[in-house]
């Protein structure tokens, strides 16, 4: 007799993109809604946008990584179906979470397109699951977990390392030499308040950069060591940032691949690597592919971007591994992989917290964010949202392997 999984459904959570034109504003109000990000700015963007017809290719790529995913599963005897739902645009998530409970689908596994820790990258997914949660009126009735940031997997490093090499191995091959190739990583700027605060305390993420840098180090790292592996040479690389928002009093994490690419010298070659980035959506193919690209034709130097993990049954692999290890717990969490240290399953008090606290799902304390809405401690118990009611704070529970599990006891006091 086989246990009844632990999942009805796995939800892949996506930003979200405009589909037309019309969509462009609209999108980019609820993207920002809240955040002070100033409108010139956002007439800045939607000119990317719409100079790419005002679709955005992120929902075409995250509608292909959810067949991807779902086929994996079932190659694997998993039956479960994969739910696609986004955060800044239709589907949206709340209207995916409640239909599916409509269909019966009651326990969620959230999975956000997006590798690292950070509010923007992690927590404010886990807000808009509390959110799905409390607009359907389905607190107590549906539980919505989420797959840990997995910037660390080989198979999200592998494409991105063989991309690299590749795009090395020709310019080499062009008679460029080491030497005169920049390697620049490149992931999405945010303010620096944010990036010191990204992970957990608990965890000793917190300080200059926090999680967010150190997970792109390392994940920058692990590519340069296959590189150097395969290909006996290591170019210089560093890691730069893109797509700086909000305003200019604000600080946001530097250098921007811009400046960088204006600022090298004796290089005839930028290899520019998105490694903050799982597709090529429009962060990819405005900021890279046009802005970065005319900067360094500009400066006088070769370019190519190396593309992103997409749909490479590698990276799809990955993902289909952290959803199995999630269903069956005596497995046990996936190996630290390539790169850094496992990250909880369920986020640790206070993770990525951003300026107000919102409710989240998945965490260890999701359920205090809880505390001032009209919600029983029954409804909270029926939720399986990890956490306690404010108390005074206890022991975590450290597993061996680092992997913080939620209190069960705990859970509603
Ligand atoms: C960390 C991070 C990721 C990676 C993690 C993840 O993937 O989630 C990411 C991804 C993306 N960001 C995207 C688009 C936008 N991001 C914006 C604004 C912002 N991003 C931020 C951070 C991040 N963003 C931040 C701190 C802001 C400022 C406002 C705020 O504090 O929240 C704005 C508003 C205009 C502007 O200000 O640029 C837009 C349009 C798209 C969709 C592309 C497409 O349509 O194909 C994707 C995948
Ligand atoms: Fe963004």
């Amino acid at each position: 007799m086989t246990a009844r999984p632990a999942y009805d459904a796995v939800l892949l959570a996506g930003f979200g993109g405009p589909e037309s034109p019309d969509d462009v504003m609209p999108f980019l109000r609820n993207v920002t809604r809240g955040r002070g990000v100033p409108e010139e700015r956002l007439v800045e963007v939607s000119h990317h946008y719409l100079a790419l017809g005002g679709v955005s290719p992120i929902n075409e790529q995250n509608r292909a990584l959810r067949v991807a995913l779902e086929a994996e599963l079932r190659r694997r005897g998993v039956d479960l179906p994969v739910l696609w739902g986004n955060r800044n645009w239709g589907p949206f998530l709340s209207d995916v979470v409640a239909d599916a409970a409509g269909r019966g689908l009651t326990r969620l596994l959230g999975l956000a397109t997006s590798a690292y820790s950070s509010y923007s990258g992690c927590r404010q997914y886990r807000e808009d699951f509390g959110g799905a949660l409390l607009a359907g009126g389905l607190v107590g009735t549906v539980v919505l977990d989420k797959v840990r940031p997995y910037y660390d997997r080989p198979g999200f490093l592998a494409p991105v390392a063989d991309a690299t090499v590749e795009a090395v191995r020709e310019l080499l091959g062009d008679g460029v030499t080491a030497g005169e190739i920049e390697v620049v990583f490149t992931t999405h700027s945010i303010p620096t308040v944010m990036a010191d605060s990204s992970g957990s305390a608990e965890l000793g993420d917190h300080g200059s950069g926090g999680a967010y840098v150190a997970q792109h180090l390392a994940a920058c790292r692990a590519v340069m060591d296959r590189l150097g592996r395969e290909l006996g040479t290591t170019p210089s690389w560093q890691l730069a940032y893109q797509s700086r928002s909000g305003p200019p009093s604000v600080p946001w994490l530097e250098p921007d691949i811009n400046d960088v690419i204006t600022g090298l010298s004796g290089r005839r070659a930028v290899v520019a690597v998105p490694i903050g980035f799982i597709s090529d959506h429009v962060e990819v193919v405005w900021d890279l592919d046009h802005e970065a690209r005319d900067t360094a034709a500009a400066a006088g130097l070769r370019w190519v971007r190396v593309r992103t993990s997409g749909t490479d049954p590698r990276f799809v692999a990955a993902l289909g591994d952290l959803v199995q290890a999630r269903l069956d717990p005596a497995a046990g969490p996936v190996d630290a992989g390539a790169a850094g240290p496992v990250r909880p399953d369920f986020c640790p008090v206070g993770c990525c917290v951003g300026r107000v606290r919102r409710p989240t799902t998945a965490a260890q304390d999701s359920a205090v964010d809880w505390t001032d809405l009209d919600v029983t401690d029954d409804q909270l118990a029926a939720s399986g949202i990890r956490g306690t009611r404010p108390r005074t704070a206890t022991a975590p529970d450290v597993g061996t392997d680092g992997d913080r599990r939620p209190d069960p006891a705990g859970v509603a006091r």
